[in-house]
């Protein structure tokens, strides 16, 4: 009797290598699985790059002369459900229909209108049974960032913030203090790699001078975002050294220098997070951490537009300062890194059908 849920979450595994690589697209993981056996695996590793389904059936025919007979014997595990379209790549439900594989599970719909149960119907027309649902709410949380776009049209909105461990932010005296220690820096610059983009207020890059970059750990910078009402920040900042493309939100104008994007938003103080959410939505930016400042994430805050929230929380006292933003919920998760503690938040509202897998 085959354990469809073991399957999955190792196809959910295989999906997941894909963080920070494939977006826009969604992450995808698939197993090819003959007699209890997984006989190939494959996931999308690479934004236009090929499918996670040709690739596990490619890996079968590097394994197996026979391939072409295993398959028409096998069951194809796919964490989503396969692309009836032709976008980048050809239809991945077509190529399972040509090797006339046995059964296909899948564990949630692609909400994408072009494919949202056309995939499935046309693999059950071509006469293929079809199971779905298996694994389902935690294939939807690994892939909330793309369900987040296609479902809200806007960008998951991931919040990230140091505070001390009696809750303060900030210095009053608008300079930088470093709260937490290499560890946890390292970790943030992981996670950077993992998303599309990054933002902070004007005032942390005036005081912070920040790189926004992932340079303790390997992979992608994400595009920098910063907003800068009246174009007030001096050029000299690392955000305008043109090593990262860097968007600048402001009330003055539009304009393109190279890496430098410069986007006018009209009546600017009025529905910020949104209207800002709406542009990257239209630059296909499917995921943004917000860094801080504290007035930065309070408008994300205030406004409900966030759906995680990763705070460190240092092993610091200060006699005083600026304080934390503080989240109505219990946090989600906590975990030691090095000497500080992180705590992590769900926004419910936003984001309450998934099963927390994290
Ligand atoms: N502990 C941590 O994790 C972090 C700490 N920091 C620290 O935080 C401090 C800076 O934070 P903070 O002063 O809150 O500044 P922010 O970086 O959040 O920037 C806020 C500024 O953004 C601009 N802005 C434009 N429109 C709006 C709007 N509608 N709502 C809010 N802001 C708007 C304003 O600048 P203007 O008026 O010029 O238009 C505003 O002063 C620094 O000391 C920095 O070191 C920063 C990041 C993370
Ligand atoms: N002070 C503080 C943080 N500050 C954040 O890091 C940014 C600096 O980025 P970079 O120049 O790339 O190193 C800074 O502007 C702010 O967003 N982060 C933390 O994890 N812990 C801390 O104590
Ligand atoms: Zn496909």
């Amino acid at each position: 009797m085959p354990n469809h849920e073991i399957y999955m979450r190792r196809c959910l595994e295989l999906a997941q290598l894909g963080l920070g690589t494939v977006s826009p697209n969604p992450m995808v993981g698939a197993l090819v699985v003959h007699n209890n056996k997984i006989i190939g695996e494959g996931w999308h590793r690479k934004y236009g790059a090929a499918h996670a389904e040709p690739n596990a059936i490619a890996d079968v025919f590097n394994r197996y002369p026979n391939a072409a007979d295993l398959l028409r014997a096998s069951t194809v595990y796919v964490s989503l459900e396969p692309c009836s379209h032709q976008g980048k790549t050809p239809p991945c439900a077509d190529l399972l229909i040509k090797h006339q594989v046995k059964k296909v599970v899948i564990a949630c719909r692609d909400p994408f209108e072009q494919v949202n149960g056309r995939g499935i119907r046309k693999l059950q027309e071509a006469g293929i049974e079809v199971i779905e649902g298996v694994c389902q709410e935690e294939a939807a949380f690994v892939n909330r960032r793309f369900f987040t776009r296609v479902q809200k049209q806007r960008p998951y909105v991931l919040l990230k913030w140091a505070q001390t461990a009696n809750g303060y932010f900030a210095p009053t005296d608008h300079t930088q203090r470093w709260i937490t220690g290499p560890l946890a820096q390292r970790l943030s610059h992981q996670w950077r790699s993992q998303e599309d983009a990054i933002l902070v207020g004007a005032n942390t890059a005036l005081i912070d001078n920040p790189q926004l970059t992932v340079r303790h750990w390997q992979g992608k910078n994400p595009k920098r975002i910063v907003i800068d009402k009246t174009l007030s920040l001096p050029q000299h900042l690392h955000l305008f050294d043109q090593t990262v493309d860097t968007i600048v939100f402001n009330a003055e104008k539009s304009e393109w220098q190279e890496n430098l994007k410069y986007i006018a938003l009209e009546n600017f103080d009025l529905y910020l997070p949104q209207q800002l959410l709406y542009q990257l939505h239209l630059m296909d930016i499917q995921s943004l951490v917000v860094e801080g400042g504290v007035k930065t994430l309070r408008l994300f805050i205030d406004a409900g537009l966030w759906d995680e929230a990763r705070v460190f929380e240092g092993d610091v006292y200060w006699e005083d300062g600026i304080e934390a933003p503080r989240l109505p919920m219990p946090p989600e998760t906590k975990q030691q890194v090095g000497k500080d503690l992180w705590t992590t938040y769900f926004n419910q509202d936003a984001f309450s059908t998934f099963k927390r897998f994290v």
